[in-house]
């Protein structure tokens, strides 16, 4: 599996282990990263006039030094900007004394049309914002429209958060070692980087395996063998019931989405649970899904503990206003009274907070965190966009020493719940500190209801038994991978069907693999 992401700590520390281990030592990893990049541009831009590397003074730099050495041995017309030299004895120097081309200063840095740019600037080293020559490179780079080829990181981006720090290269490729970083995934970072070729460098798994990583990348590997497969003698209640608490009469849609992509996903039922006055609308509107009413804590209850629901969605179309936000306590708490007397056994194993659900809540933000660290009380899934995570977090969200990676690992420590803080670079964390960047989204899911279908596929990958963390994390990337595929005129109604082709590709995945 190669979807860990590494910090720079964890990326020194899987080199130094490596070295311990040998046989390599620290410029034959330097080597073999140079090499790689080399490699990509001699294949990209075979036509290329004339190379311009770039070379930082840190080990990022080495990296530049043998990429140019190669690119001089393959007869491509090369040339060297440094901007300082590398400490002595160190592997950047070492690169630098096998490379037979003569660093120019950074400051006179100048380019021709048809050039390609190698930025081996800084890297994981990045350590306060690009100024002076390194910022200037970045303006030329930019004005004359030169493809650039960035060394593990485009210069000015952080690997950590993904931040830009002064200025960035925009990189049309960008290789990088053994591992990506969080930067290559979280925006603006992500933007800047171009296509991200990853490299071996000879760090195998079992030195990864070493760090015990705890965040990924969210792509198939990371749950794929829990995703879930219906038994042979499978009935529908079997495959998982979720309940979706529906608005009133004029705000039904939002549920009857989530109740569709429950179902999509899997789920073998879906009940919507109208207040009285909806009933009307949501039975003119309902078919497959069943329908009940449910406008008191107690209608509720009474449907939890004849109906059994594996999962809950609360939140889409209910309104911001408090009495929803009390009403999710006593929810909450019903749940977890209910765990807790087998006799009634009303429990649900999962409750999804989305939308009107996070607003209201924010009223009272300490009984909802309260409420979540009952020993008994359902796990909890709360699913922000960047307006509701403020409102339901404001100082987290206003800690500008966090990257969002940093913030929704915060608030899931906070509120002991799997938080997905939702837009481009969707980040899914859990309270014991595990935590994944999603990437394969696209802005056509920017689109009103679209978070509502995402709150029904993770309560139907739940109901199925899919374990909190990877089937929070499934949903997201099924939600991204259907909109992405789906592309212009999507609409949220689109979304629960665009799931099927993606679905059956998982599912073939999951079958092949057992
Ligand atoms: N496993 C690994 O860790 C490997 C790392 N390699 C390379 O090593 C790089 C990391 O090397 P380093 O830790 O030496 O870090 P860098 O080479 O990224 O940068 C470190 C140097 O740059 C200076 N610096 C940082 N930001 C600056 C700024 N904005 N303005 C001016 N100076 C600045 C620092 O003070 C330091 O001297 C990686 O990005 C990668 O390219 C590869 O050689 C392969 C193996
Ligand atoms: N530019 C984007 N690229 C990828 N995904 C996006 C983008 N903008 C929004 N999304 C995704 O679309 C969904 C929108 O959810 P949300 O903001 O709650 O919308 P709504 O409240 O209208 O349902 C989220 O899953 C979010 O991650
Ligand atoms: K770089």
């Amino acid at each position: 599996m190669s979807n860990e992401l590494l910090i720079s700590a964890e990326m020194s520390e899987a080199d130094r282990l490596t070295i311990a281990a040998g046989p390599a030592d620290g410029i034959g990893l330097m080597r073999r990263a140079g090499e790689a990049v080399a490699a990509e541009i001699l294949k990209r831009y075979p036509a290329a006039a004339h190379v311009h590397v770039l070379c930082g003074p840190g080990n990022n730099g080495g990296d530049g030094y043998v990429v140019a050495r190669i690119l001089a041995d393959s007869g491509v017309s090369t040339t060297i900007w440094a901007s300082g030299a590398p400490r002595p004895e160190s592997d950047a120097a070492f690169a630098a004394a096998e490379c037979p081309i003569k660093p120019r200063p950074l400051s006179g840095f100048a380019a021709e049309p048809g050039s390609i740019v190698v930025d081996a600037l800084y890297g994981a080293g990045l350590s306060k914002p690009l100024s002076g020559d390194a910022a200037k490179a970045v303006d030329t780079a930019t004005a004359l429209r030169l493809p650039v080829v960035a060394v593990d990181l485009p210069s000015g981006v952080s690997g950590t958060s993904g931040d830009i720090l002064g200025r960035a290269f925009r990189a049309e490729v960008t290789v990088t070692f053994a591992r990506k970083k969080p930067g290559h995934l979280l925006l603006p970072g992500r933007g800047q980087c171009g296509e991200i070729v990853l490299a071996d460098i000879g760090i195998g798994d079992g030195i990864i395996a070493q760090l015990a990583v705890s965040t990924f990348e969210n792509v198939p590997d990371l749950w794929l063998r829990e995703f879930p497969v219906p038994a042979v003698d499978a009935h529908k209640y079997k495959r998982g019931h979720v309940g979706v608490f529906s608005g009133g009469p004029s705000a039904t849609g939002a549920a009857r989405l989530s109740a569709m992509a429950a179902a999509r996903s899997g789920a073998g039922a879906v009940t919507v649970l109208s207040p009285p006055n909806a009933m009307q609308v949501n039975a003119t509107h309902l078919t497959a899904i069943m329908l009940r009413e449910a406008g008191s804590l107690e209608e509720v209850q009474e449907f939890l503990t004849a109906r059994r629901p594996e999962a809950l969605v609360f939140g889409p179309g209910l309104g911001p206003e408090p009495k929803v936000g009390n009403f999710a306590l006593q929810l909450i708490k019903a749940l977890a009274d209910g765990a807790r007397d087998e006799a009634t056994a009303s429990h649900a194993s999962a409750i999804v907070l989305d939308a009107d659900a996070i607003t209201s809540l924010a009223h009272q933000p300490q009984a909802l965190f309260e409420a979540a660290r009952e020993p008994s009380a359902p796990v909890l899934v709360i699913t922000p966009h960047e307006g509701e995570f403020g409102r339901l977090f404001p100082d987290i969200a206003g800690d500008k020493t966090l990257s969002k990676l940093a913030k929704a690992r915060a608030a899931a420590v906070r509120a002991n719940a799997v938080i997905v803080y939702k837009g481009a670079d969707t980040v899914i964390a859990a309270p014991d500190g595990k935590a994944a960047i999603n990437s394969n989204g696209a802005a056509w899911l920017a689109t009103a209801g679209s978070g509502d279908v995402l709150s029904g596929i993770i309560a139907g990958l739940l109901a199925q038994g899919m374990p909190l963390f990877e089937g929070t994390c499934a949903a997201v990337w099924l939600h991204a991978e259907a909109g992405s595929r789906f592309g212009p005129g999507l609409i949220a109604e689109d979304l629960p069907l665009a799931l099927v082709p993606v679905l059956r590709e998982l599912f073939d995945a999951r079958t092949a693999a057992q």
